[in-house]
């Protein structure tokens, strides 16, 4: 190994025999000088190789432990809003909740406000998206566990059951469908009107069985991601594979799927191609393994029969709006964590309440809760409810858009 040029000589000592005693001790301090001269020069290189061998160790560890971070966790989608002197302002997709979080050093550079990034855990930026995987993501909702149980949503347990059998059971118990020679049904479509909880069915299936709840919403399919339906229905099916058990929920199936005769969308091609998509991976689609299917519709009248073939969605359950019963216990479930006077009377409200879907009554009771909050009280009273309903009947329905809704 060759020496460094700038590591200083070893000094040389000179002592000629004639000199005197005088002249050689002179001339040995001198040396010694110049030893410790060099001596010091020395120490201090050393000191700075130290100091850059522990920034080098730092580095290096830290880079182990954003490489392992980036190799084991599941990472959430968020855009970044605003880049400020005191970190990033991030959106998370699905919950849209912000938080100022840090960014991993080697993309320090790269990010900007608009920028579609992959966060962990503790929200710090991981990745910057491309443009293909961020339609993906917005089109797609990915709870990998929904909290929403069978427990949650009243007045529907016919449909809970016959749900649970055609979905769950599936899911829990392939062998037994095997065993019997029978294929469980391939596709289940809730039909009803808005708000009775046909997407709350459905995450409570995935729940139960510990699958990842997938939604996708046909309406945004064809107005927000033109050119790109058929694409993200494939998409949604490898990611159902890729992260299986799983349960594809895809709302307002009609929105791809209707009649040819409607006007609106007979002629046109993207939303055919959309749902020839579809029934293709449908049809194709034939070893599920654990992923079931699950639609939804508001307009089952305007769905085209190709979709209700068997094979595809060939198991039809209506989730109607809550019986009296039901919206007693709908009334129950909203009103859980409230605090409720004394007066309030449950069976009083569900017979007011005719014709309310289940959001529509959970949109009463918040509505009831304001009222209190606005008086200044804790509690809820029957007036407070009273005060609510009449409020909604009145007309003034921007918390209940589908009140008038005729199924
Ligand atoms: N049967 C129910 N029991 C309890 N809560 C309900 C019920 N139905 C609706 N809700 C309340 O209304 C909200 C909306 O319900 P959900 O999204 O499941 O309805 P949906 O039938 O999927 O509606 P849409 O057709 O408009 O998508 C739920 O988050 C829940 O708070």
């Amino acid at each position: 190994m060759s020496r460094s040029p700038s590591v200083p000589d070893r000094p040389t000592l000179e002592l000629d025999p004639e000199m005197s005693d005088e002249e050689r001790l002179s001339a040995l301090k001198e040396h010694f000088t110049d030893i410790t001269k060099v001596n010091q020069k020395l120490r201090e290189r050393v000191d700075a190789a130290a100091e850059r061998r522990d920034d080098l160790a730092n580095e290096v560890d830290q880079l182990q432990r954003e490489n392992e971070m980036l190799k084991t966790t599941s990472l959430y989608v968020a855009t970044v809003e605003d880049v400020t002197e005191d970190g990033v302002i991030i959106k998370q997709h699905g919950n849209n909740q912000e938080v100022l979080t840090d960014v991993a050093v080697q993309l320090r550079e790269d990010i900007e406000a608009g920028d579609r990034v992959a966060v962990n855990d503790s929200f710090t930026i991981q990745r910057l998206l491309d443009t293909e995987k961020d339609a993906r993501a917005q089109a797609m909702e990915v709870d990998a566990s929904p909290t929403v149980s069978y427990e949650d949503i009243g007045g529907i347990d016919e449909q809970i059951r016959e749900v649970r059998e055609a979905v769950e059971e599936p899911l829990v118990n392939p062998e037994q469908f095997e065993a019997a020679g029978i294929e469980p049904p391939s596709g289940v479509l809730l039909h009803g009107p808005p708000g009775t909880g046909k997407t709350m069915l459905a995450k409570a299936v995935a729940n139960r069985t510990d699958a990842t709840f997938i939604k996708m919403a046909g309406s945004e399919l064809v107005q927000k991601f033109i050119g790109e339906g058929a694409k993200l229905v494939r998409d949604l099916f490898s990611l159902a594979a890729e992260r299986e058990p799983a349960v594809i929920f895809i709302d307002e199936i009609d929105a791809v799927a209707s009649r040819r005769t409607d006007s609106k969308t007979s002629g046109d091609a993207e939303v055919q191609r959309t749902m020839m998509q579809l029934l293709s991976e449908m049809d194709g689609f034939e070893d599920r393994g654990n992923i079931r299917i699950i639609a939804a519709t508001n307009r089952f009248d305007m769905l085209d029969s190709a979709i209700l073939r068997p094979g595809r969605f060939d198991r039809l359950i209506e989730v109607p709006n809550p019986t009296v019963e039901g919206r007693h216990r709908i009334l129950e479930i909203h009103t859980g964590d409230m605090n409720l006077a004394d007066d309030v009377d449950f069976d009083r409200l569900a017979d007011e309440t005719e014709g309310f879907s289940g959001a529509e009554i959970e949109s009463l009771t918040t509505e009831s809760g304001m009222f209190a909050i606005r008086d200044d009280r804790s509690e809820v009273t029957m007036a407070d409810f009273e005060g609510a309903l009449e409020k909604m009947e009145a007309g003034d329905k921007s918390s209940v858009p589908n009140l008038r809704y005729a199924y």
